[in-house]
């Protein structure tokens, strides 16, 4: 019974998804169900194409499920809204504004005054490891600074959820085992409840609490892992290496 009082922060129920092509209608997404509880980091984890992404849309608002419901906080989803920060593979920062700027875009648009929306930029500047280029345009910034960029913005609207689709896909090895490490630190900092896109799976044994395994279209749930490792993790510890080898041929079974 306690089990039934959990409040989940999103709820995904019966998602499908259909699209129109001009083969007729084919189906990405089919029967979603998916709980994620408040504070919780989600890896969304399975092969290129499966649907990952159509599913996130969902959350943020940015897709209309053909059927089921998203809710989110409680409230059903039916458009984007600032307490859902979204944090893409390619960060769309304006580039003529800087990076204080872009940071402070959101609470500028929601009305909140000068002094107040700086010192919440700059908090969130600080916290993505960014001070001293808060004068630059985006043109100035390498890959993994645009993206520390990309999830300072996302923070400043305070979302309480946080919706990440592969945001560290486009960045060289190293940069993004860096913005692996980052992005722990930021959110054991100010914790949200995440969703994160992967196809990559260290990184989703790095970063996740539980792992959704997703089977090739139409996507369906096939697995869920409870990541238990003790954080920050290490990636060559025999525990990360097991679970790594055991989800890998689970995902294989689903190609
Ligand atoms: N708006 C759309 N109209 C038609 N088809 C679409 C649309 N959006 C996505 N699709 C198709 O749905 C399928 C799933 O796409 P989606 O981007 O959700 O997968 P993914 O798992 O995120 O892929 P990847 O890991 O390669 O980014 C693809 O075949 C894609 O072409």
């Amino acid at each position: 019974m306690e089990q039934e009082r959990i409040n989940y922060m999103i709820e995904c129920k019966g998602l499908k998804k259909t699209f129109q092509s001009e083969n007729g209608a084919f189906e990405v997404v089919k029967n979603i169900d998916l709980k994620v509880k408040e504070n919780e980091f989600l890896v969304l984890f399975g092969p290129g194409q499966c649907g990952k992404t159509t599913i996130l849309n969902m959350i943020a608002g940015l897709e209309t499920p053909s059927e089921g419901i998203v809710t989110v906080n409680g409230k059903e989803v039916h458009e984007p809204g600032p307490e859902r920060g979204v944090v893409y593979q390619t960060i769309s920062l304006f580039p003529w504004l800087t990076v204080m700027g872009n940071v402070e875009y959101g609470p500028k648009v929601r009305g909140i005054p000068k002094e107040k929306r700086r010192a919440t930029a700059q908090h969130y500047i600080d916290m993505v490891g960014l001070q001293g280029f808060e004068k630059s345009f985006p043109v100035q910034l390498s890959g993994g600074m645009k993206q520390r960029a990309g999830i300072a913005r996302a923070y400043a609207n305070n979302p309480i959820v946080m919706l990440m689709d592969e945001p560290f896909g486009a960045l060289d090895a190293q940069t993004r085992y860096l913005m692996q490490k980052e992005l722990e630190r930021i959110w054991e900092q100010e914790k949200r409840t995440v969703v994160f896109v992967t196809n990559n799976i260290e990184e989703a044994v790095y970063l996740a609490d539980r792992i959704v395994v997703l089977a090739n279209r139409p996507t369906q749930v096939k697995a869920e892992y409870k990541i238990n490792l003790p954080r920050p993790r290490n990636y060559v510890d025999p525990e990360f290496l097991r679970l790594r080898m055991e989800i890998t041929d689970a995902v294989d079974k689903t190609l």
